[in-house]
């Protein structure tokens, strides 16, 4: 394994995709740690623009060499390089404005869980429609590569288009939806491991054409805690990340290592959501608490973050003329509960606007 100089030598020979540079010379390697007991290293780079598909490749290479030399997780961070630095090292010619995919100002959310079946598409089709009911610019990302459930859940019969290279996602509830459902065929074998997955995502990121800037892009990430997620956590831009868990005290034991892969990946958490918290007799108002009680706040209190919110037991009431058996309408109780965990969201960024 390298050491820290090591690890900050390699990293000077990459360049700054837009000044071509080096970052030795643009002083872009900002900081190196290492967990020598966990093979983890931790990296934090400033380029000239974040938020691009420039960006994504980088990182890409950059996580791709320090596990060639041993590691065996990365965590890595952007920041955009002082103006003087820019400036100086400004090439001349006009500037290269493609591919700011997403865009700074777009807060991207992976909805991660420690295993399958707990509701994570189900809380990721619903926290996107609720966010876009707000009015928020959203797409969503179905990146769950052991069952890509979104478009049926959100009832979308369309395909998106592709146009040159670029491919325009399709709209529902206000939602724009990417799903790998779109580019496989039904039925075929679950072949999308680390490095396909890899590119697929990094598609999804650059010739996806979202349109306006997105406010919000959420991904339906792969469950589990295994080396597909960890790739996936890996290849990601600076996202936030949302545990779900169900309120099974064991079922948060395993949600509490989907969360330490966040933290090693240097994600911030936003928050835990519950899902199935309860049963809830449409008669008596009477609460059967049937997966267990208490998983929601024991992992938010593990992991120091808020609960966001529970998320009883309940089916959507769909009419047939507007099928989406998993999108919970607006004056649905549930539908409720997720415009509010939609609205904390929202507000956590509010500040920063
Ligand atoms: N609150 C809920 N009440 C009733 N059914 C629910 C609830 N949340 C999810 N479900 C149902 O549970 C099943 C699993 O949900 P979902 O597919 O969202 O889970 P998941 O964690 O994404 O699973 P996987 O990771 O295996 O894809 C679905 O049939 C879904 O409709």
């Amino acid at each position: 394994m390298l050491t820290e100089n090591e690890v900050r030598n390699l990293l000077g020979n990459f360049q700054d995709p837009f000044l071509h540079k080096s970052l030795k010379e643009t002083k872009g390697v900002i900081d190196v740690s290492i967990n020598e007991e966990k093979k983890h290293v931790s990296v934090k780079l400033a380029i000239s623009k974040t938020g691009t598909r420039e960006q994504i490749q980088i990182q890409q290479k950059v996580v791709e060499k320090l596990k060639e030399s041993g590691f065996a997780t990365v965590g890595i961070r952007f920041s955009q390089l002082p103006d003087e630095i820019i400036e100086k090292f400004r090439p001349e010619g006009p500037e290269n404005n493609n591919g700011l995919l997403p865009s700074n100002k777009t807060v991207v959310i992976s909805i991660a869980s420690g295993k399958g079946g707990v509701g994570k598409s189900t809380v990721s089709v619903n926290l996107a429609v609720n966010l876009a009911r707000m009015g928020k610019k959203v797409g969503l990302i179905d990146a769950d590569i052991y069952g890509f459930s979104v478009p049926d859940m959100m009832g979308i019969i369309d395909r998106p288009v592709v146009r040159g290279e670029k491919i325009f996602p399709v709209e529902r509830y206000g939602v724009k939806v990417i799903s790998m459902a779109f580019f496989v065929e039904e039925n075929a074998p679950v072949i999308w491991r680390g490095p396909m997955l890899g590119k697929m995502l990094t598609n999804f990121f650059t010739e996806v054409e979202w349109g306006d800037d997105l406010d919000f892009l959420l991904l339906d990430l792969p469950p589990g805690t295994g080396d597909v997620a960890l790739d996936v956590h890996q290849m990601l831009p600076t996202s936030k990340e949302i545990i779900v868990t169900t309120p099974h005290p064991t079922a948060a034991f395993v949600a509490a290592r989907a969360g330490a892969m966040a933290v090693q990946t240097d994600h911030q958490i936003l928050g835990v959501i519950e899902n199935m918290s309860y049963y809830e007799s449409s008669k008596t108002g009477e609460k059967a608490y049937i997966f267990g009680q208490g998983g929601g706040d024991k992992l938010a209190e593990e992991l120091n973050v808020p609960l966001l919110g529970q998320i009883p037991l309940g089916q959507p009431d769909w009419d047939d003329d507007d099928f989406a058996p998993s999108v919970y309408q607006i004056k649905h109780p549930i539908g409720k509960i997720y415009f509010k965990i939609a609205e904390k969201i929202a507000n956590m960024f509010e500040e920063h606007k």
